[in-house]
């Protein structure tokens, strides 16, 4: 496999589609893989992003500039917050945005609790401002990103779309929800809108080229990232919270998810979009398999030849014991699967963490406003 990494079968040009895509959160984690497979389908990009939880320099993203060598393909960028809405108008007003996709938002889910009105700001007005400014500007096309935390603590596995939603335990999940919510009354009261939410399982791993990949500037505490910073000996020891659960080790599980994976079904999701009017419609994206803490660190070490000590504590709060995605809807409905293994989710995240142990380089060290680099 190149440095392009490998399509799931969509085949380009074969459906009407939209040309500028405005990518909001387009220099994070999510965001710059997803811009990697909107380019490499023909999409044009228009990516912002405040840096809440990303990279940025004086030129702009270092993600993004990445991913223009990979993909050999412009991005034009703005360092851009939703919450200021004359400046999102003023983006519209530049491109003609034929449709959004929206990953910007924070996601910590113990900085959530802590502080409830900085998430509900962000998340929930910065999803007001967005539709309000595409609303103003005739764009009625949507993909959200949501997340498999709108389910709560499931009540059946595998989850699928129809499980109920709303009992979360904590404010980042609730955020989700509330979104989902308004996007549902919105597709009510308004025809012209048409939206898919995307319910995200658990996103890891890393483009195969090892150009991009997970780097926040926010402390994290997520398995993969955590795990591979023991592997290269900046943390000492994996904390396993808790291995009484009712599974098949005692550890929890989890649906873990390549990112690319994850990236090419918002590429589906546009292709649907842009064929059929669809209101609003939800799809899982997950593998459907279950995989829990210790298998995943069994899996890492084997694939990437390291040793990942390991010390047993409490169960974290509000953590749920299992949790994996009944993702049929998405291979019916978008003709999208998933095709990379649990290997290649920590060999990819590996040679991202090896090649870049210390993340993406700044070209200088302080950030200010850049309009419209492309
Ligand atoms: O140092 C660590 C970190 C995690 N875990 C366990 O690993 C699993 C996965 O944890 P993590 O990577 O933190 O993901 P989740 O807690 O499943 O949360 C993710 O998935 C949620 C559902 O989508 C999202 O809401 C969150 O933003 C996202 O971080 C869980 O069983 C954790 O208890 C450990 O044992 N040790």
């Amino acid at each position: 496999m190149g440095i392009h990494g490998r399509s799931n079968g969509h085949t380009e040009g074969a459906m009407p589609r939209f040309k500028t895509i405005l990518v909001t959160g387009g220099a994070g984690y999510i965001g710059s893989h997803c811009v990697v497979d909107l380019l490499q389908n023909g999409h044009e990009v228009v990516a912002i992003d405040n840096f809440a939880n990303a990279v940025g320099d004086d030129d702009g993203s270092p993600a993004l500039r990445k991913v223009e060598e990979i993909t050999g393909k412009k991005v034009t960028f703005y360092r851009a917050d939703l919450l200021d809405k004359p400046q999102i108008n003023d983006i519209f007003d530049k491109h003609s945005v034929e449709c959004v996709v929206h990953f910007a938002a924070l996601k910590a889910v113990g900085e959530s609790m802590a502080q409830p009105l900085l998430y509900y700001q962000n998340n929930v007005l910065g999803m007001l401002n967005l539709l309000e400014v595409m609303r103003s500007h005739g764009c009625f096309q949507l993909v959200f990103s949501s997340s498999c935390t709108v389910y709560g603590e499931p009540e059946r596995l595998p989850i699928t779309e129809e499980h109920p939603t709303g009992k979360i335990t904590n404010v980042y999940g609730r955020t989700k929800y509330f979104i989902e919510e308004m996007l549902k009354d919105l597709s009510v009261a308004d025809e012209r809108w048409n939206i898919i939410s995307l319910r995200y399982f658990n996103p890891v791993g890393a483009h195969p080229s090892g150009l991009i990949g997970e780097d926040p500037t926010k402390e994290f505490t997520n398995l993969m990232p955590f795990m591979a910073q023991v592997a290269l000996g900046k943390k000492p020891v994996l904390t396993v919270f808790g291995n009484d659960y009712n599974t098949p080790d005692g550890t929890g599980v989890r649906d873990y998810i390549h990112v690319m994976d994850l990236a090419s079904g918002h590429v589906a999701a546009l292709n649907l979009l842009s064929a059929n009017h669809v209101g609003l419609k939800v799809y899982n994206l997950g593998t459907g398999k279950g995989v829990s803490v210790k298998q995943l660190v069994d899996v890492f070490e084997r694939v990437t030849g390291t040793r990942i000590p390991l010390q047993y504590e409490a169960r974290r709060l509000g953590d749920i014991t299992a949790m994996w995605a009944d993702a049929s809807l998405a291979r019916t409905e978008l003709g999208w699967t998933t095709t990379r293994s649990v290997e290649e989710m920590c060999t990819d995240f590996w040679r991202w963490q090896t090649m870049n142990p210390d993340g993406y380089v700044k070209k200088n060290k302080t950030s200010v406003i850049v309009n419209g680099k492309s």
